[in-house]
């Protein structure tokens, strides 16, 4: 029966193109099984995927059935696991024989995955993981806003109101913004109430490309990406601020317009802003952006510069107390982006087991940092692989796990300035390996330990922000805190929901207006520079010993950084 191979078709090459299911199954016409039948299952095996892909790893499958392949195991599993029918295959066939072998083995991972996932039974799993998919395609057909945040280093909200959007109609709720008046000339605006100097306008509404944006008066940029330079909340006292990964500069912009609301009054504005990109012609449009926004006064671009490679211990940062790191990452949260609504996860073929055990069965050493269920050595042979050699389509996860090296090396680098007390770290990202996981492995890691960082609690943050519902993944905290952490020590477990509240997360196609989005602020108390930071602790935060791992995946901006 070609059905299994057929899906396995499907999936490896829907793995490696990024096209979703539909469009592969569809953009050939020579398949031997029904069309219908195979995007069917193809989709369930990729919906179920992450999950089955733990249970055919812990369970060795792959190891012992060498005529399976990771898609070829994957598609059987879901079949014989999930579906009423079971394999449609007769019992006598060598694929069929080679999954019932190990059916008490197979059963008994899927039970452990489904606890460890805190489901009761497999029927409401399969409820979660429909709903999940149905929340990212929702994105796709949500009425999308425009989120305008007026620029106060040139000019102030009211100002705006009264001239470029003065024949608008306030809204109440974000919901009226379409909620379309027939008889009104005027289009709806509403004031957003979590972010100040924020306003939604229409999708089409031609005033957000009006003389005020040419002018850098308004500026487009999406509710989600305004969170990190409020959360960090710079003030009057609090010394120099670092936007670390800066281009095209929608939050560098931010970070020095509320430098300057704050100081209305003062003298001039004494703190600034170094804003830091790699890139050399991103760093050219950071340069032109803040020179638009009328930021330079504040601003000191660092074009060109790896952050990695600044010394937490130059006399020249010593007034940085707060960082704002926005790093590359994979974009999954943006909107017009998603190719799949789901993450299709392909088990490793045979080779790595699970994150306990090495290929020869003995404990891995855990030091509580830097453990991605590979070894160092595994990581650099990732790297020297290109990305089309994984043939079993593990290339998404591989990419997410390096960019997860690459973010959380941008995040201890940080930690370890002198007299920093406050960062924020975002990505506009939807998995948990590039959010909550990175926080987590940050929290257990030696600078972050030495220097007392901690999460900024909800209760510590900004009005706005503390009353934004939607907040981090417990479960992806308590799995990444199983992972990376200390299993043993219980005590953490109101600590895990702590943090997971600390965290905010932003989702697309909720109703909310914002692409996927997830930021944690980070803290620590003392204001001084701290005399423990060691010239061998900038030595190992720093990139010069650690593969370039952010080279192979350009990452991406939030939607504004195709309009700049
Ligand atoms: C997600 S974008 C930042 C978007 C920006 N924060 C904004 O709101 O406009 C990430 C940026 O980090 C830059 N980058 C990546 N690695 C870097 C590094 N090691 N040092 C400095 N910049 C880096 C990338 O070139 C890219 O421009």
């Amino acid at each position: 029966m070609a059905l299994y191979h057929e899906a396995a078709e499907v999936i490896n090459t829907a793995a490696q193109s990024g096209e979703s299911i539909k469009a592969t199954v569809f953009s050939k016409k020579s398949w031997k099984s029904d069309a219908k039948t195979l995007v069917a299952l193809s989709i369930e095996a990729g919906r179920w995927s992450e999950i089955l892909s733990e249970v055919i790893e812990k369970s060795e499958l792959l190891k012992v059935e060498k005529q399976l392949t990771p898609a070829l195991g994957l598609v059987l599993l879901h079949d014989f696991l999930l579906s009423k029918k079971g394999i449609v295959l007769s019992e006598s066939h060598g694929l069929h024989a080679a999954i019932r072998r190990h059916r008490a083995r197979l059963q008994a991972e899927l039970t452990k995955e489904r606890l460890r996932r805190g489901f009761q039974s497999v029927d409401v799993l399969r409820d979660h993981l429909k709903g999940q998919t149905k929340d990212i395609a929702g994105a796709q057909s949500e009425r999308r806003v425009r989120w305008v945040r007026v620029n106060v280093l040139k000019t102030s909200l009211l100002d705006q109101l009264q001239s470029t959007f003065s024949k608008h109609r306030k809204v109440p709720s974000l919901s009226d913004l379409w909620k379309c008046d027939s008889l009104s000339a005027s289009k709806p605006i509403y004031v957003d109430d979590n972010i100040p100097n924020l306003l939604a306008l229409q999708l089409d509404d031609a005033a957000a490309f009006s003389q005020a944006y040419r002018d850098g008066d308004i500026i487009l940029q999406d509710k989600a990406s305004c969170f990190p330079a409020y959360l960090l909340d710079p003030n009057l006292d609090s010394g120099d601020v670092i936007d670390a990964c800066a281009a095209p500069g929608n939050k560098t912009t931010h970070l020095a317009a509320i430098m300057a609301e704050r100081s209305v009054g003062h003298a001039s504005i004494s703190n600034h802003v170094f804003a830091c990109e790699k890139d050399v012609v991103r760093s050219h449009t950071l340069k032109q952006m803040c020179q638009k926004a009328g930021a330079l006064s504040v601003v000191r671009v660092l074009g060109k510069q790896d952050f990695t490679k600044l010394r937490p211990n130059d006399r020249k940062f010593s007034k940085v107390t707060g960082l704002l790191l926005d790093p590359s990452c994979s974009g999954s949260g943006i909107v017009g982006r998603e190719k799949d609504v789901f993450l299709l996860k392909l088990p490793r073929s045979g080779t790595i087991v699970n994150n306990n055990l090495t290929s020869r069965g003995t404990k891995r050493k855990r030091n509580g940092q830097g453990q991605t269920g590979h070894s160092q050595q595994d990581i650099g042979t990732i790297e020297e692989v290109p990305l089309d050699a994984y043939g079993d389509g593990v290339a998404l996860q591989k990419r997410l796990d390096n960019l997860a090296e690459f973010q959380l090396r941008i995040l201890k680098h940080a930690m370890s300035f002198a007299a920093a007390n406050r960062i924020t770290y975002s990505t506009c990202s939807v998995h948990a390996t590039e959010n909550e996981d990175v926080v987590i492995r940050a929290l257990r890691s030696d600078v972050a330990k030495r220097r007392g960082w901690r999460v900024l609690l909800r209760q510590d943050q900004v009005e706005g922000l503390r009353k934004w519902s939607r907040r981090g993944e417990l479960q992806a905290c308590e799995a990444a805190e199983e992972r990376y952490g200390n299993r043993s020590d219980h005590s953490r477990l109101q600590e895990r929901s702590e943090i997971a509240d600390a965290c905010l997360r932003c989702t697309k196609g909720s109703g909310e207006g914002t692409m996927g989005f997830f930021l944690c602020g980070f803290v620590r108390d003392g204001q001084n520079v701290d005399a423990t930071t060691s010239s061998t602790e900038e030595e190992s935060s720093s990139s010069t010993d650690q593969p370039a791992v952010e080279d192979e995946w350009d990452g991406f901006s939030d939607e504004t950084d195709q309009e700049t």
